[in-house]
């Protein structure tokens, strides 16, 4: 970002005639009813209502909800009953279970969110199919391996997930499969159940005292660490981008991927499947880890390279292996995996605990509501990560910037510009995180030129498509508070309205809030003062008197009620501007008839209403 070192203009000045009545635009939401947990003791449960309450729900205009007011949502795969309950309050539900891939594609395109768990691919074709309808996925689990995050992206698709409410019970998969792999216990339960007592044959080996590898120490990781050294354990983690302070407070130390692949006895794998992790654990790795190791994978099976496992297996490298997870699910029958003696396998079971299942239907629910009713919310994986307290203070600007975009870009006479220069005024100086507001001016720029559904999500990667340069400037300023403008100008001098434009050369507008309420300060060079919304009238004329009231008549005469006006001149006896809220938007036969009252140079109009 370009900072540039010097001090704003003089704060915005009172309001000459400050509108009444007006709402903000943007609001913090009251946050829904959520249902007091039942669940006693889950620290995801008070997390959730401490995040709710903390969050100040933002509304950014992410997605719309249909026309009649009630999203329709699919469930496409066995959510809990509370979940699929919270969901109902708010929209048309309907479970369709183990759906085809074509029966997706043929009732995609009639929804407005999805909510899936693994076995559910959303790929691009889904988002193709869904003709711009889908807006919100909701995976009620942690991966999101399953959905192609690119595709939603540009269709403007919300994707949330739920991460936090499996990550005890996926931990505790992973230890049940590490005491089940040093022990033998499902080959020996096997054998019995075939009538032989094999004493000899599965004596195991034992944990305390041996090293546990844990690659990718997230939140499972973490809590798999934490049981791993109650049961005696050595626990070292690989994670490029965990904190060795976090670590060292569980008792982990942190190393190296070779140092954690020469050191293990057992591996315990809890990184996401992306494609820096896809097939890491593969002939090279095996080949660095000792003779006799055993691995556990929770995660994705699609982080190791299978067929390298089974040479690894071969090569007695690798004594045995716990998988819960596959490249393809379920596995074919002639996986080379599963079938044999020295690997244990479950189906995808890390999340599927009563208590895990229920807390995650409650969390995706939450989610996927917050992110229909245009909230971005916490557990968003493809919009911009902003804190909530960043959240919080920038909920007042976001109409703001929104606005700024949608005026700038109706005064520009036709649609050709690339350049555009936001400028901050804010006591942040650098320290301001502008990512929202910039998507937002984006956002209220290019709804005015395309038909895409435009919104945070999207916002820069179709400002990208169309060409659009960016410039932002942070100027530091005086004031107490986050912001005390914003400027948005536009690198043209073509405007419908020759005022708006600067000496620069420019299609200027600039802003900012007063009391909660985005305001227009200046167009051009003038000083204005109107509020970001409804339709608005923009003549320029002479300063000289009885022009305000041939065109107050005018309005008068066609029954269009004026809800303000504000007046501001360059100096006395020369140019004026009269900037006029109206309850409609006048006709061209009004707009003529004022453009032709003696003294009138100009007449514009344009709309701060926001798309449905
Ligand atoms: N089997 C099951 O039913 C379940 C499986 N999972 C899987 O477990 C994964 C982890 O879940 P959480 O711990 O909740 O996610 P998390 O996001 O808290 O942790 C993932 C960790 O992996 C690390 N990581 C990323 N790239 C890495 C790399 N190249 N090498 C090593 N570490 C890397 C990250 O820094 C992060 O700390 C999920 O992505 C999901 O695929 C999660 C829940 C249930
Ligand atoms: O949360 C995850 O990442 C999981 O793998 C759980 O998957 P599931 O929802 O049980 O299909």
């Amino acid at each position: 970002m370009q900072a540039t070192l010097c001090h704003a203009a003089a704060p915005a000045q009172a309001p000459r005639q400050q509108r009444n009545g007006a709402a903000p635009r943007v609001q913090a939401q009251a946050g829904l009813a959520f249902r007091a947990s039942q669940v006693v003791g889950t620290a995801v449960a008070q997390r959730r209502h401490a995040r709710a309450a903390a969050s100040g729900r933002t509304q950014l205009a992410v997605a719309a909800v249909a026309a009649d007011g009630k999203p329709t949502i699919l469930v496409a795969e066995k959510l809990g009953k509370g979940g699929v309950d919270m969901l109902k309050e708010v929209g048309t539900v309907d479970c369709s279970y183990e759906m085809s891939k074509d029966e997706l594609l043929a009732k995609i395109s009639l929804v407005d969110a999805i909510v899936i768990r693994s076995a559910t691919k959303i790929t691009r074709e889904v988002f193709e199919a869904s003709k711009g309808r889908l807006k919100v996925v909701g995976r009620a689990g942690v991966g999101i391996d399953n959905v192609d995050l690119a595709a939603a992206s540009e269709n403007g698709c919300l994707v949330v997930n739920a991460p936090t409410a499996n990550t005890v019970a996926a931990a505790e998969h992973g230890i049940a499969l590490l005491c089940a792999l040093a022990r033998n216990v499902a080959q020996a339960d096997s054998a019995m159940k075939q009538g032989r007592w094999e004493r000899s044959k599965w004596v195991g080996v034992s944990m305390v005292g041996k090293t546990l590898a844990i690659m990718g120490f997230g939140k499972v990781g973490s809590e798999v660490a934490r049981r791993a050294r109650g049961l005696g354990m050595t626990v070292l983690a690989y994670d490029p981008y965990a904190s060795a302070e976090k670590a060292a407070a569980l008792g982990v130390q942190i190393v190296s991927w070779e140092e954690a692949l020469e050191r293990g006895d057992f591996f315990s794998l809890h990184m996401p499947l992306t494609p820096n992790t896809k097939g890491m654990f593969n002939d090279e790795s095996f080949g660095r880890m000792k003779k006799g190791a055993r691995i556990v994978n929770v995660a994705r099976g699609g982080v190791i390279d299978d067929d390298a496992l089974v040479r690894a297996l071969d090569a007695g490298i690798v004594a045995g292996a716990a998988l819960d997870v596959f490249e393809v699910e379920p596995p074919a029958a002639d996986n080379p995996l599963v079938g044999r003696p020295d690997v244990i396998c479950t189906p995808h079971l890390g999340a599927s605990t009563r208590e895990a299942q229920e807390e995650v239907a409650y969390e995706i629910a939450e989610a996927v509501i917050s992110a229909l009713k245009g909230e971005l919310t916490p557990s968003c994986v493809n919009a911009p990560m902003v804190a909530p307290e960043v959240l919080r203070e920038l909920q007042p600007y976001v109409g703001l910037a929104d606005g700024l975009g949608r005026a700038a870009v109706q005064l520009v006479e036709d649609s050709g510009f690339a350049d555009v220069y936001i400028t901050y005024h804010s006591p942040r100086g650098d320290d301001l995180d502008t990512r929202l507001l910039r998507a937002m001016v984006v956002k209220g720029m290019l709804e005015q030129i395309t038909t895409s559904t435009v919104n945070l999500v999207n916002a820069d990667l179709l400002a990208k498509k169309r060409g659009l340069r960016i410039v932002e400037t942070v100027v530091p300023s005086d004031g107490t508070g986050v912001l005390d403008e914003i400027e948005v100008a536009i690198g043209s001098n073509k405007s419908k309205f020759s005022s708006a434009v600067t000496p620069a050369g420019r299609i200027t507008v600039a802003g900012t809030v007063k009391s909660g309420t985005p305001f227009l300060t200046r167009i051009g060079a003038f000083d204005v003062d109107l509020a970001v919304e409804g339709e608005v009238v923009l003549v320029r004329q002479n300063d000289q008197p009885g022009i305000i009231a041939a065109v107050s008549t005018e309005f008068a005469k066609n029954n269009i009620n004026i809800s303000f006006m504000s007046v501001s001149r360059v100096a006395k006896g020369t140019q004026a501007i009269m900037a006029i809220g109206v309850d409609e938007a006048p006709s061209a036969e009004v707009v003529k008839t004022i453009a032709g009252v003696k003294g009138v140079q100009e007449v514009t109009i344009f709309s701060e209403k926001r798309a449905a």
